[in-house]
């Protein structure tokens, strides 16, 4: 049976969504609704990403699960709707995208996609911008999201932005977060005061939600039960929000929803992104999975 590499067809209540696969098996997809990844498998056809069971495909609504894009804003740090518009909005296949500058990735497993600033959207946002997002599947199976943002207005604009990966994760209790360790955070479950994290690694046992502040490129999600790690390196971004809402209710969310996912987002928001016109702006986010003990 022939297996399309690149297959565009209707998901959930009819949106349509990009299915990419490369020769070994494995996949990913991408809804236009969001421009958001809902998928990304390996070789052996394991789902990586977590779904919520309740997630709603209905806009306006957000998609409850895989990578959101937030931007221009995130969370409420700001007048806009929360994490901004665009995981809000339909997205666009590019045909014949720019090439990315310097791009390391010789990967054919690709799309790209593009949504630029809407007349209803410059009402609530008064900025001209074009959003570019490529979704790459790399040779060992690895996932690139390389956002590249163009003020294509007149005067500078700032924004604050983050990809929010919902991994899928054996058991929240089962796993700990690498890489953060010294840092500062600020808790947003404490109207964003300061702390330092002396902790060696996070592990979750209620409620999280931090802001983490100058971190490194790389961090890494270690699922004892799995043996497996997910590794989540990051350029362009100083930030990092780790978040499980643990019994907290999300009506969007089923309710032991919690306990199989974690997400760490690569994130802009303490400094925000000062772009001037004409000018690009590129951020990336690349996540595997490689086997730990
Ligand atoms: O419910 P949403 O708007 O999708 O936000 C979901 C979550 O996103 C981020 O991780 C924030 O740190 C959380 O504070 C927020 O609850």
């Amino acid at each position: 049976r022939e297996h399309r590499l690149f297959e565009r067809t209707k998901g959930i209540n009819g949106l349509e969504k990009i299915i990419i696969r490369d020769r070994q098996g494995r996949s990913f997809e991408v809804y236009l609704y969001g421009g958001q990844v809902t998928s990304w498998k390996n070789e052996k056809g394991e789902e990586l990403l977590f779904m919520s069971s309740k997630a709603i495909f209905k806009p306006p609504k957000a998609i409850r699960g895989g990578i959101p894009v937030l931007f221009p804003q995130y969370s409420n740090t700001g007048p806009l709707p929360s994490h901004g518009f665009v995981r809000n909005r339909f997205w666009k296949i590019e045909a014949h995208p720019i090439p990315v500058p310097s791009s390391h990735h010789s990967s054919s497993a690709l799309v790209d996609l593009i949504i630029r600033s809407s007349q209803d959207d410059l009402k609530i946002w008064p900025h001209k911008f074009i959003y570019r997002l490529r979704v790459a599947l790399g040779h060992r199976g690895d996932l690139t999201l390389t956002s590249r943002v163009t003020n294509t207005d007149v005067k500078p604009f700032n924004f604050t932005f983050a990809l929010h990966p919902y991994f899928s994760v054996s058991d929240i209790s089962q796993i700990q977060v690498e890489g953060l360790h010294g840092l500062n955070y600020l808790d947003q479950q404490k109207n964003r005061t300061r702390f330092t994290d002396h902790d060696k690694a996070i592990t979750f046992n209620s409620q999280l939600d931090r802001l983490y502040l100058n971190t490194p490129n790389k961090i890494r999600i270690v699922d004892h039960k799995k043996r497996k790690t997910i590794v989540v390196h990051k350029e362009g971004q100083i930030d990092a929000v780790v978040w499980n809402p643990w019994e907290k209710k999300v009506s969007d969310l089923g309710v032991e929803d919690y306990r199989r996912f974690v997400a760490v987002e690569s994130a802009a928001v303490h400094k925000p992104i000062i772009l001037e016109p004409g000018k690009e702006w590129k951020g990336i986010l690349q996540v595997s999975v490689v086997p730990s003990s």
